[in-house]
């Protein structure tokens, strides 16, 4: 993966929580209606995200037509959205809240639409409240079985999330959205 992004040295290790999902399992959605993740988003990237092994999760989405940016091409701001959406579920893992401040992406490859992409992210460590991901994503096949993370690499991303207190964080917006989920804090 190029990127300029700079994970510092030594960092500490993520903790995974101790009722974190078994590798495998479905991650839930931590909004129904998140453009990223939620099922009722209508035109959202409904990307579906499976717990790993250690820090690290996969998720796969389909690069729907209304994803285009230039022709027959995903638009660039969606791909940076699934990779904000991946890491910050990542971030689930630990058992935090925690919010995007920084996102680093590298298209490394056009990616048509009709495409399923599989990601791959793991949580590099942590630094107080900072906890730094990375990702890449490959084009699978159609029934995602062949291909997986030997596929074509299509881009990678790193990412920098703060924890923050949801009570605080989501004080003044909360009351506009009727459908975020208490669990999460979010
Ligand atoms: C959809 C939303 C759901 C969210 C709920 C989560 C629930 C689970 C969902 C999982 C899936 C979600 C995935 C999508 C996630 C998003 O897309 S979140 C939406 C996009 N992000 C935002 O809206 C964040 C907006 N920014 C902010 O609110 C504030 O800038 C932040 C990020 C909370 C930081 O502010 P702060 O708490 O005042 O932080 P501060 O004390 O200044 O800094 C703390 C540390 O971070 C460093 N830092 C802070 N900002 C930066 C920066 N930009 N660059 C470098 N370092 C920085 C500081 O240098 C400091 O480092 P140290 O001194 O410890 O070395």
């Amino acid at each position: 993966m190029k990127s300029t992004f700079v994970v510092p040295d030594g960092l500490e290790p993520a903790q995974r929580r101790s009722d974190a999902l078994a590798p495998g399992d479905r991650m839930p959605s931590h909004n129904p209606m998140c453009f990223g993740c939620g099922p009722d988003a209508p035109n959202g990237l409904h990307l579906d995200a499976r717990a790993g092994e250690g820090m690290a999760i996969t998720g796969e989405m389909l690069v729907e037509p209304h994803f285009e940016g230039g022709p027959g091409m995903i638009h660039g701001g969606i791909l940076s959205s699934a990779f904000d959406e991946i890491m910050g579920m990542n971030v689930m893992l630990m058992g935090v809240t925690a919010v995007t401040a920084v996102l680093d992406v590298d298209f490394a490859k056009p990616i048509q639409l009709g495409s399923r992409l599989r990601f791959s992210t793991e949580i590099l460590g942590t630094q107080r409240r900072k906890i730094y991901v990375r990702a890449v994503a490959h084009l699978i096949d159609g029934d995602g079985n062949s291909g997986g993370d030997t596929g074509e690499e299509v881009g990678g991303a790193h990412g920098l999330f703060i924890i923050v207190d949801p009570s605080v964080h989501f004080r003044e917006s909360r009351a506009k959205s009727q459908f975020a989920s208490p669990e999460f804090g979010a």
